[in-house]
């Protein structure tokens, strides 16, 4: 079971403090000098104030099978797609998967529902699920399965009941390594704006959603929900974080995206073909900086050739990095990658800082499967924005906060870690982790953290 079953009360179970990011190299720790103070600060209280994120989801379980080209056809489905499918076409997938036993595995999944449990297994923090849950869950049903597979530190005590099914995702992929989805969405976008918990919003130190809330039919309000959450969240200065599900949706209508970037998002993470489709930009460092003049920090994955970070500091906050200058579609982009992302309008001078990683150790010998990688990654960035806000909420004389970045850790030490959780989520089956990264990874050393 990934991360042990969930108990009905994640705050009560949580651990009295939050794991940092980046604690497995303690030297490598952003900015280096000031970790003693942290800890000395945090030791001397006998009870640091806990925090959490808040995240609203469509609550999917992954049906992942290995399939052949000629049955995506046949079934109209589109390769590297997420497309909505009737109920009928739903039970006719189903039985032939079934028929000609071509499923692997069924766990919990969604984009939002897989980071919030990421996020939780990696910081040990709690994580408000803002979705719907079956109102009988009968033992063996997907619902039990979903609830059984999510981290305990996910707190599920606000899921609002509904009398349907929960959503399946098909998740078939072809030999090409390719993952294709197939949504049979039950009442997974059944939430509602009352669901959502105002004062859970504006105490938390981020709200994430996918896209494809977007796709919402009339009649389901996770659309309007979503809505309603951003609108609270930006009363309360809580960074509203994005994730584009895929391509496809994003190039549907990109002006309706940069339009809604541009009005509610404070971080985007996207994978480079959802960029390119938002940007019309191929390159992902080129996408990253025409993004940012919709949101503050962009965070975008590039598969084999590894991630990139984008973002703003003051020019009087800026760092130098210590690694080689890097020049790409941006010259010596990474000059500043040791700085600290801001929001543009809490620089007096906005300076654009790019960071780059290539996967860790040069990516997995072997890849059990991509899906949710991403998802991991973003789960990362998430675990640095807390920290930085869990910090500030206990030590609100550090240094650190007497200016206000969106993270604890510097672009450069983030897109390590992110990395660093993608390549533990490539190299198992399921995208949730069954647990947290080691303490410390000294034998990695070498081939990593000191590169
Ligand atoms: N084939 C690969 N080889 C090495 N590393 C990889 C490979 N695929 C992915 N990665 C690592 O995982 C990270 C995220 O991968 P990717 O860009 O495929 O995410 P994604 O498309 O958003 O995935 P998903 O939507 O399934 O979450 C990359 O930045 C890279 O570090
Ligand atoms: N929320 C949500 N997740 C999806 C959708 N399509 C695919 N995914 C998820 O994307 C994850 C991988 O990023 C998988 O675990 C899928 O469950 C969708 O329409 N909505």
């Amino acid at each position: 079971m990934a991360g042990g079953a969930n108990g009905m009360d994640a705050a009560a179970s949580a651990d009295p403090e939050m794991k940092f990011p980046g604690q497995r190299k303690h030297k490598h720790y952003f900015p280096v000098d000031a970790r003693d103070l942290r800890a000395k600060e945090l030791s001397a209280m006998s009870r640091p104030q806990r925090t959490h994120i808040c995240g609203i989801a469509q609550t999917l379980v992954d049906i992942e099978a290995h399939v052949d080209d000629e049955l995506l056809a046949r079934h109209n489905l589109v390769k590297g797609n997420s497309l909505l499918i009737s109920d009928e076409a739903a039970h006719i997938l189903y039985a032939e998967l079934k028929q000609r036993a071509l499923i692997k595995e069924e766990h919990a999944g969604g984009t939002i529902g897989n980071t919030l449990h990421n996020f939780a297994t990696l910081s040990d923090e709690r994580a408000v699920l803002f979705a719907v849950m079956e109102k009988q869950i009968e033992i063996g049903s997907y619902a039990y399965k979903y609830l059984s597979y999510t981290s305990s530190k996910v707190d599920v005590n606000q899921l609002q009941p509904v009398d349907g099914p929960i959503g399946r995702c098909f998740t078939l992929i072809t030999p090409c390594g390719e993952r294709s989805f197939a949504i049979s969405k039950g009442a997974m976008d059944k939430l509602e704006p009352a669901s959502i918990k105002p004062e859970l919003i504006k105490t938390a130190g981020a709200l994430v959603f996918a896209s494809y809330l977007m796709r919402s039919a009339d009649g389901d309000n996770i659309d309007q929900a979503a809505l309603r959450a951003m609108a609270v969240a930006h009363e309360a200065n809580v960074p509203v974080v994005l994730t584009l599900g895929t391509r496809f949706l994003i190039e549907q209508d990109p002006q309706f995206w940069r339009d809604f970037i541009a009005e509610h998002v404070t971080v985007l993470a996207m994978n480079e073909e959802e960029a390119e489709a938002l940007t019309g930009e191929s390159d992902p460092l080129k996408a990253s900086e025409i993004a940012l003049q919709w949101c503050d920090m962009v965070l975008c994955t590039a598969g084999p050739e590894g991630l990139y970070m984008a973002g703003y500091c003051d020019s009087a906050e800026l760092r130098e990095t210590e690694h080689e200058l890097r020049s790409g579609s941006i010259g010596e982009f990474n000059q500043y990658e040791f700085s600290r992302p801001m929001r543009q309008q809490d620089c007096v001078d906005p300076v654009k800082v790019y960071s780059y990683i290539a996967p860790y150790l040069g990516g997995p010998v072997e890849i059990l499967n991509t899906n949710g990688a991403g998802d991991g990654a973003l789960a990362a960035v998430l675990h640095d924005m807390a920290a930085n806000r869990y910090h500030k909420v206990n030590v609100p004389s550090s240094c650190k906060h007497s200016v206000s970045a969106l993270t604890y850790s510097s672009f450069s030490q983030i897109c390590k870690y992110a990395n660093r959780v993608s390549y533990e989520v490539l190299i198992q089956h399921s995208p949730r982790l069954s647990r947290g990264l080691p303490e410390r990874e000294e034998s990695l050393e070498e081939g990593y953290w000191d590169r």
